[in-house]
């Protein structure tokens, strides 16, 4: 397959920013919150707490989508659900498939939370016969060999990988040359895709990794002197993270290369491959 890179610009051709679009998620989850408790608007600082963001960078975000909220009401709650969900294409339906159906893919399966979030699993995939034709979360398991036929069939665009590692890479070679263009790689490996390709990687041990990093430094700092810990703290190199390519000006958002850090200082567990 060949190589090439795997993320848009860091502006998309509406004109905003990637940063942004990773923070819409966040606004969205915070905003649904409110509407289903019936708060009918939502200062932007209100808002930017519910969401971990600061407000001017929630102003500002909202500006692109020309939401500038009024002033001494707020935004109005249900306006931004609907704008944010246009934006990020949730309005309408996404089927998904799952390639790998061992643990991982299994519990993402059961996950209830795709199908409220507009994702419908439209197929399992699995390389092992035995499971063929075996329900989970009451979906038919499928074998590879339909591969092809399944993606064509439910017009689906987008597929998730919980393989080994191993397999990931083949896996996403014939997802794409099946017609899939956005990928979410659980496995840890890097995967090479053609230009026009999303991929995004979800590395929980990463993360775990850098809370060790943190609770070895806050440890340090409990033991020693403030120098001490300084010292410390300057001895130990953060620990290693998947390489990963980042959009320029992308700076801050989750997802992005910009330090490993989310939206207001959060690290990200999802984040390009
Ligand atoms: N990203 C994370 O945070 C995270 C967390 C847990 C696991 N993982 C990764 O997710 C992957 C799955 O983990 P698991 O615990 O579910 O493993 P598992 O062994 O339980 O399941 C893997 C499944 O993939 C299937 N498979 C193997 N080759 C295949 C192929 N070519 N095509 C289709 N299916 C194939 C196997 O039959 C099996 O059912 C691993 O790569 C693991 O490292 C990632």
């Amino acid at each position: 397959m060949a190589t090439g890179r795997t993320h848009r610009p860091a502006t998309r051709s509406r004109g905003i920013p990637e940063a942004t679009v990773a923070r819409l998620p966040l606004y969205l989850r915070a905003l649904t919150a409110l509407s289903e408790r019936s708060v009918p608007t939502v200062s932007s600082e209100e808002l930017a707490t519910a969401a971990g963001v600061n407000s001017a960078k929630l102003r500002k975000d909202f500006s692109y989508l020309g939401s500038y909220g009024t002033r001494g009401v707020g935004y109005d709650v249900e306006y931004l659900v609907y704008q944010i969900s246009r934006e990020l294409g949730l309005t309408q339906d996404w089927p998904v498939v799952i390639v790998g159906i061992g643990n991982l893919g299994a519990a993402l399966a059961n996950y209830g939370g795709f199908a409220s979030r507009g994702f419908r699993v439209a197929a399992l995939i699995d390389a092992d016969p035995a499971m063929a034709g075996k329900p989970v979360a009451g979906i038919p398991v499928q074998h590879t060999d339909e591969l092809e036929k399944i993606i064509t069939d439910n017009g689906v665009s987008i597929g998730v990988i919980a393989t080994p590692a191993g397999a990931a890479q083949q896996v996403c070679d014939r997802l794409v040359a099946a017609g899939i263009t956005s990928i979410l790689n659980f496995a840890p490996t890097v995967l090479s895709v053609p230009d026009g390709v999303d991929v995004r990687k979800v590395d929980l041990s990463i993360e775990l990794q850098i809370l060790a990093f943190h609770e070895q430094r806050k440890a340090g700092e409990e033991v020693g002197a403030p120098e001490e810990a300084a010292g410390a703290a300057g001895a130990v190199p953060p620990p290693p993270v998947t390489p990963h390519r980042a959009p320029s000006g992308a700076s801050g958002a989750p997802g992005t290369d910009s330090g490993r850090q989310g939206p207001d200082g959060d690290v990200p567990a999802v984040m390009p491959a």
